[in-house]
């Protein structure tokens, strides 16, 4: 894939812009395999999907000045950079980018401006779901242009009719994140429902989704495979987000699933796509808490699926998956370190089998899905 904004060292953000897809999934490959080695011996062929056009959710910082906003980054010297030409975002999604810019600049929001810490719009988050719907979210500074904004939400529903849910976040203070606390939504929607195969899960808008809508479809559905051969009564779906692993498996025939997530908006969305499926033989109960806390509560399960944030497991909850009565383990990691560290912490498990899923094309990050059984 060619880059315009890479080659013009505009932004360099994609490691692996210019380096030909297969070689990027041959050199994963040998990347992931090398950090699991000693650990894994049996692969299955890694899953892929297009190297461009992949992702469905686009952060932009907003700057530029107001009536001339840029959507994109930040230069070294704290400039804006327009990255609304990205290559890498769905084409429905980088098909509203400009129309989200001519509207930032036509109802006249302030871009802030990080040096002098004024202006009011920091950031806009954008999903596009399967479905071709959009949600967008404006981070805003206060509620100083909130109303400029409330009152020109027809306008843009007008421009961008595909605008399903529009919220205000509001990020006070000066802050190295994309988004605040406080969410005001504008629509009369709020969530998106992201159809991936046999489920609709409906994200609302602070919580995580995996960012590659094909790759994570797949992911799913390698993980219900592997679940489903294993004919479990109860499964533990553990840093569940929106519930994708245990809505899929729910489709394996799985009779219950135990889902746990530290995100309430995200469980509430588990439990909308878990009433919306038509799958009478699964009953589904989601709770909000901490994963190595609300384990006190859990039912003895057949099989637990993993999926936390970067830093893996970590110690405490290897330590009660090693001594609990889990016979078998699925792992979804986006960090094959922390996963490697993480096996290590349980040698009471073997890992069956694995597979790559290039979900980050054009960076050297991988997720990859290994299954676990007691030696
Ligand atoms: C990599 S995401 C996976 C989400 C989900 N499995 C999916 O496929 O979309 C990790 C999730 O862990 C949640 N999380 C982070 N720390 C947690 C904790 N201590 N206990 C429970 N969930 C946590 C995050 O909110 C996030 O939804």
């Amino acid at each position: 894939m060619r880059c315009g904004y890479f080659d013009r060292h505009e932004c360099r953000s994609c490691t692996l812009m210019n380096v030909p897809y297969a070689d990027q999934v041959a050199s994963g490959d040998d990347a992931v395999r090398a950090t699991l080695a000693d650990r894994v011996d049996s692969w299955l062929p890694s899953a892929t999907g297009p190297e461009a056009g992949f992702r469905n959710k686009a952060k932009l910082v907003v700057a530029g000045r107001r009536g001339a906003p840029a959507l994109g980054i930040l230069d070294a010297g704290g400039n804006g950079v327009d990255l609304t030409g990205c290559g890498l975002y769905e084409p429905g999604l980088a098909a509203a980018l400009p129309t989200l810019r001519e509207f930032v600049a036509d109802i006249g929001l302030t871009p802030y401006d990080v040096p002098t810490r004024n202006g009011e719009l920091k950031n806009l988050l954008v999903t596009y779901s399967p479905d071709g719907e959009l949600m967008v979210r404006f981070v805003l500074r206060s509620t100083g242009q909130l109303g400029k904004l409330e009152r020109a939400l027809p306008d843009l529903q007008q421009r961008l009719p595909n605008a399903r849910v529009v919220t205000a976040n509001l990020l006070p203070g000066h802050r190295a994140v994309m988004e605040g606390e406080e969410e005001i939504v504008l629509t009369e929607h709020d969530t998106l429902p992201m159809r991936l195969g046999t489920v609709r899960l409906h994200l609302r808008p602070a919580s995580f989704f995996q960012t590659n809508t094909t790759v994570a479809e797949q992911l799913y559905r390698q993980a219900a495979t592997w679940i489903g051969e294993l004919a479990p009564g109860v499964l533990l779906d553990l840093f569940c987000g929106v519930g994708g692993f245990g809505l899929t498996a729910a489709g394996a025939g799985v009779r219950e699933v135990f889902g746990v997530e530290i995100s309430a908006d995200a469980v509430s969305s588990a439990r909308r796509s878990a009433a919306e499926l038509d799958s009478p033989t699964t009953t589904f109960h989601y709770v909000a808490g901490d994963a190595f806390h609300a384990l006190a509560d859990a039912p003895s399960a057949d099989v637990v699926v993993v999926n936390p944030p970067r830093r893996g497991i970590g110690d405490h909850l290897c330590d009660w998956l090693e001594h609990a009565q889990v016979e078998h383990l699925v792992y979804s990691s986006c960090n094959p370190r922390s996963l490697a560290t993480d096996l290590d912490r349980m040698p009471g498990f073997v890992v069956e089998r694995a597979r790559v899923f290039h979900m980050f094309p054009q960076s050297t990050h991988h997720e990859v899905l290994v299954q676990l059984a007691r030696r």
